[in-house]
């Protein structure tokens, strides 16, 4: 695995400065759920995870995770992504990255596909974003979302978490806490 150097001031100049693009980027949205939380409360708390339960403090995949949604749901281009934050975190983007141009049924089967081939660094911000909105759903349930619907995210996300195992101990414990609470075997 290559090896790349950073100084304390390159560390915290990056972060900060994907914060702010992702902050500017999703500034119109906001969450599902009744009290319309900001949607950047998302990307930076699936960071959060990363650093604070997962203890990973890989640069790329922190980036990643608070670019995560950008292509996905805004008007950003994966070359924007690759010039302002270079080909490495472009790469684990577009590896998290919906193809919004399928039917929602095949975007989700092709998560559970892919899942298995992902790069270490992509099932890493994977987990994290599964784990955030699993807790997210406990809490409450999407503005026009069924309690069906509910139930039938727990069971896909526990299809595509089956096929990112043996990535990071500390989330799938996490995760498998949810799934049993939520989906236990019949
Ligand atoms: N649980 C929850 N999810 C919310 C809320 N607000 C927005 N979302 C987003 O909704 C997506 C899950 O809803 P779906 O109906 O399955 O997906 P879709 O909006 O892309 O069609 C997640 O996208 P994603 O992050 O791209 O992840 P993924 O589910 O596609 O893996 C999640 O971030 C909320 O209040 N609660
Ligand atoms: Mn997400």
């Amino acid at each position: 695995m290559r090896f790349k150097f950073y100084t304390m001031t390159d560390l915290i100049y990056i972060i900060i400065k994907c914060t702010n693009f992702a902050a500017i980027k999703h500034k119109n949205q906001r969450r599902k759920d009744p009290e319309k939380t900001p949607y950047i409360n998302h990307p930076i708390g699936v960071a959060y995870i990363l650093v604070n339960e997962a203890k990973i403090t890989d640069p790329e995949v922190i980036q990643a995770a608070l670019l995560h949604d950008t292509v996905e749901d805004t008007d950003t281009t994966f070359n924007e992504i690759e010039h302002e934050f270079g080909v490495n975190v472009r790469n684990i983007v577009d590896e998290v990255t919906d193809d919004k141009t399928l039917p929602a049924a095949e975007r989700k089967r092709l998560q559970i596909v892919h899942a298995r081939d992902s790069s270490h660094q992509a099932k890493l911000v994977k987990l994290a974003d599964k784990l955030y909105n699993l807790r997210d759903l406990q809490t409450c349930v999407p503005e026009g979302w069924t309690e069906e619907r509910r139930q039938e995210y727990f069971k896909w996300a526990k299809q595509v978490v089956d096929n990112l195992r043996g990535t990071n101990d500390q989330l799938e414990a996490s995760l498998d806490a949810i799934f049993q609470k939520e989906c236990p075997v019949q």
